[in-house]
């Protein structure tokens, strides 16, 4: 095949779907990556170095990943154009070769491009945005007990306000779906009708039953106690709220979960190993509270979008920041790994900030084309490249006798660590 800026590399294969949509995972795959735009510079080719080193030490040569650059954000716009900014080639390829991952893209506030992220995610339908929240031993944290948060989060990722339907304040179109509302559906509620900018929320049956589906067979074949829904169904009870009884409903039909609690929350029995799995349901601001006095009443959360950004956020800051927070867009067949922090911008090309969400994002790649050995030894580098508390700024600060690296200087003590495994 033959793209406009694409280099294909001269080795190695495609990833392809067997016939019951397992992976069918060469000895070479091709994995075509995203820089990123800000400390992608920095993050990405660290994370390549990382998991060359962990590939080759786990298979001594006989695997290799044969990285393909891709582009978009910024560095696409200088190769293919000033409006540029997502090339088509760039999504065909990343659905083509069924696993991928990128690094931080820039999104303007207020105005300009709408979020390449989101778009990416949506164009792909990967409505399932995974974010593993876990503790690494001697990572610093403002919790006393740390190591009791132990989550997944499932955010939709395809729907809620992040469809990106909205009508600028005082726009003929704001003025014409005002009007509408008021005069149509007797909704008479905006408070400041002339100067209001407007935003819509859809969330569906579908869109929810996909999510949920997802979250349950994860806790499943995990061996999970509980799925949390996670809503603000008492406010938003035809978006927010419905996402609660569709899943709840969903958990009955699909996974036959009875009520408990006189029909307030449900459990199953866990197919593969009989034990209970709660489906529950919290409030997404009394379920912010429980993370940091609670946590360990938590598990596998499903959650909708918005929620998803801000609970992955504030959970991935108990266990050390974003620094570390790695995660994963997918749907049945294509997955696009993806550090969860953004460009930092004021750290651009500084070489200074923590790699570790783009490699622990690398770290589920391997973990999600079956090379779990490689994974494993990126996990036993990082842990104790974290307990040398030889570590980047962020950990750094907040931790006592610390010596601070740079992010490329904590991806050689990485690279140390795994060849001396
Ligand atoms: N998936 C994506 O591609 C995402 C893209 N974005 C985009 O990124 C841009 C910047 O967003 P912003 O809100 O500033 O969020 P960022 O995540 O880029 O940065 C916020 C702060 O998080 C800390 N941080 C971020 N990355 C790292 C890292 N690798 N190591 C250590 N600390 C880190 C820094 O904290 P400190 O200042 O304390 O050092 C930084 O100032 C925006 O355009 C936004 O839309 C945002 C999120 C996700
Ligand atoms: O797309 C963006 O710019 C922000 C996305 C984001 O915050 C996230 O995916 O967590
Ligand atoms: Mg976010």
């Amino acid at each position: 095949m033959n793209y406009q800026h694409i280099q294909v590399p001269s080795q190695g294969q495609k990833i392809t779907l067997n016939a019951d949509n397992t992976l069918n995972v060469p000895d070479h795959p091709i994995i075509p990556f995203i820089e990123g735009d800000g400390v992608g510079v920095d993050v990405s080719p660290v994370m390549r170095r990382v998991v060359d080193a962990a590939v080759a030490k786990a298979y001594g040569g006989a695997r290799k990943l044969e990285w393909m650059e891709v582009y978009a954000g910024a560095k696409a716009t200088k190769l293919y154009g000033p409006n540029a900014w997502l090339p088509a080639e760039t999504i065909d390829v990343v659905k083509e070769h069924l696993v991928s991952i990128k690094g931080p893209l820039t999104t303007p506030v207020g105005g300009g491009i709408r979020s390449l992220n989101v778009t990416l995610r949506q164009q792909l339908d990967l409505y399932v945005c995974l974010r593993p929240i876990q503790y690494f031993a001697g990572v610093p944290s403002p919790l006393k007990e740390p190591h009791k948060t132990n989550m997944v989060i499932f955010r939709e990722n395809s729907e809620d306000i992040y469809a990106g339907i909205e009508f600028q304040a005082d726009s003929d179109q704001a003025r014409k779906l005002i009007q509408f509302l008021q005069d149509e559906l007797g909704a008479n509620k905006v408070r400041f009708p002339h100067t209001s900018g407007l935003g819509i929320k859809p969330v569906s049956r579908e869109g929810t039953e996909r999510l949920v589906r997802q979250a349950i067979q994860y806790a499943i074949d995990h061996d999970k106690p509980s799925v949390t829904l996670v809503h603000k169904g008492n406010i938003m009870k035809f978006t927010e709220g419905a996402f609660r009884d569709w899943g709840f409903d969903l958990a009955k039909r699909e996974f036959g979960a009875e009520e408990i609690d006189g029909g307030v929350w449900l459990r199953l029995k866990n197919p593969n190993n009989g034990k209970n799995i709660a489906i529950k349901d919290c409030i997404t601001d009394a379920f912010l509270q429980q993370i940091v006095l609670r946590p360990i009443e938590y598990s596998v959360i499903a959650t909708l979008n918005l929620n998803g950004d801000y609970i992955s956020e504030a959970l991935a800051a108990h266990v050390g920041g974003i620094g570390i927070a790695p995660g994963a867009n997918l749907n049945e067949t294509v997955a696009m790994f993806e550090a969860t922090h953004g460009t930092a911008p004021k750290y651009a090309g500084k070489d200074y900030v923590n790699p570790g969400s783009m490699i622990l994002s690398a770290e589920m790649l391997l973990r999600h084309i079956g090379w779990t050995e490689a994974a494993d030894t990126i996990i036993q580098a990082m842990t104790k490249s974290i307990q040398s508390k030889h570590v980047t700024y962020d950990f750094a600060r907040m931790m006592e006798g610390a010596v601070q690296v740079s992010c490329s200087g904590f991806g050689a003590l990485l690279v140390e660590h795994i060849e001396q495994a």
